[in-house]
């Protein structure tokens, strides 16, 4: 599976730390930034995530940065992404079976290392439970 991964300043140490936990569990990461603690700007990263989902360079994203907030609403811009913020396993898990999710959005400055570590972990296995969800999301798309 390859997870497309972005961050702006505030999340890029995490994103870093989430980086070498995906390589290390065998997923294909595709990095959209940014490169560095440099201040920049939430909306482009959470854009090129949700791009790269959408145009199926990735099969998921990961969107982080310093509360989940800006990021989350940045790659839900993009038509047919659904972004969830999420602060525990418990959402991580819930927003793939009945969410459908296809980007994890979380908040670096919120959430401590290990925890957001079993979040990707969670959102990452957890399959979607199809079903009375599917016309919900349906919905959503208008
Ligand atoms: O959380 C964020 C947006 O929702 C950002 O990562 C920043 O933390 C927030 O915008 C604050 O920015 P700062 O330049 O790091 O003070």
């Amino acid at each position: 599976m390859k997870i497309a991964i972005g961050s702006d300043h505030g999340g890029f140490e995490l994103k870093e730390k989430v980086i070498k936990f995906l390589t290390g569990n065998g997923y294909e990461v595709l990095d959209l930034g940014c490169n560095s603690m440099d201040s920049v700007d939430y909306p482009k990263y959470g854009r090129l995530v949700g791009e790269a989902v959408i145009e199926k360079k990735a099969d998921k994203g990961i969107v982080i940065c310093g509360t989940g907030i800006g990021i989350s609403i940045a790659a839900n811009k993009v038509k047919g992404v659904r972004a969830a913020l999420c602060t525990n396993t418990t959402m991580a898990r819930l927003t793939r079976e009945h969410n459908n999710a296809n980007v994890l959005s979380m908040g670096a400055r919120m959430v401590g290392d290990i925890l957001a570590l079993e979040m990707v972990d969670v959102f990452l296995t957890t399959e979607f439970e199809g079903g009375r969800h599917q016309k919900r999301i349906d919905q959503l798309e208008g």
